[in-house]
């Protein structure tokens, strides 16, 4: 069965499929509605989400959605790797600002649940790195928001090594936290 394991922000869960080998290759459940609830990942997911990063160093991030189209997210990566990192929002979270994060591989298959509050984002590790990810609320262009990847208040360590970072031209205007006015509330988060 999957191995569940609360970081040090103790709302984010990193998973542990359990991969089974045999001479023809392997097998895992990548989802279990049951276990999953069981461990307190009870978010009714409606959409799943693919992205495709083509260079080693591309980051995505620091993204969320504001309520009423706020996610949690169970986030998978199916070629390539990425250090996927979560940001605390919720006013009133004795982590509030803190940000956890998790290396995450095809290879194994780990997975890491953010629950709503949160900011997400992740920096590939590897070239064509595709990434899968269930959202438990649709997207609302209207409600897409974020804090800049390099913020220094956050000050997230991303392990990018000697690769110059990859980024959209959306992200590289985010805001910094200095001016954030989290819309999120700590009882909120699922
Ligand atoms: C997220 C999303 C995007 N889009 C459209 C909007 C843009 O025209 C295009 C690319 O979107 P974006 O540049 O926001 O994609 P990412 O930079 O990968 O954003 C995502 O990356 C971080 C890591 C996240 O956690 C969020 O899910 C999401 O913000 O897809 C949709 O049509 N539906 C969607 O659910």
């Amino acid at each position: 069965m999957s191995a569940f394991t609360r970081l040090a922000i103790p709302d984010v869960i990193l998973v542990a499929p359990t991969v089974f080998s045999d001479n023809r290759g392997t097998f895992c459940e990548i989802y279990s509605r049951q276990r999953y609830e069981e461990v307190g990942i009870a978010a009714g997911f409606v959409q799943d989400n693919e992205s495709l990063s083509i260079i080693k160093g591309t980051v995505r991030g620091l993204h969320f959605q504001t309520p009423p189209f706020d996610q949690a997210k169970l986030v998978r990566v199916v070629s390539g790797s990425i250090f996927d990192v979560a940001v605390d929002l919720r006013r009133g979270s004795p982590t509030y600002g803190r940000w956890v994060g998790a290396t995450l591989t095809a290879d194994k298959g780990e997975q890491l649940f953010i629950p709503r509050g949160f900011a997400h984002g992740f920096c590939t590790l590897k070239p064509e790195t595709r990434v899968l990810y269930k959202v438990d609320n649709g997207y609302s262009r209207e409600h897409d928001a974020g804090i800049r990847w390099n913020d220094p208040d956050l000050a997230v360590d991303w392990p990018l090594g000697d690769s110059d970072a990859v980024l959209s031209d959306r992200d590289l205007k985010l805001p910094g936290f200095a001016e954030f006015q989290t819309p999120f509330e700590m009882a909120r988060s699922r």
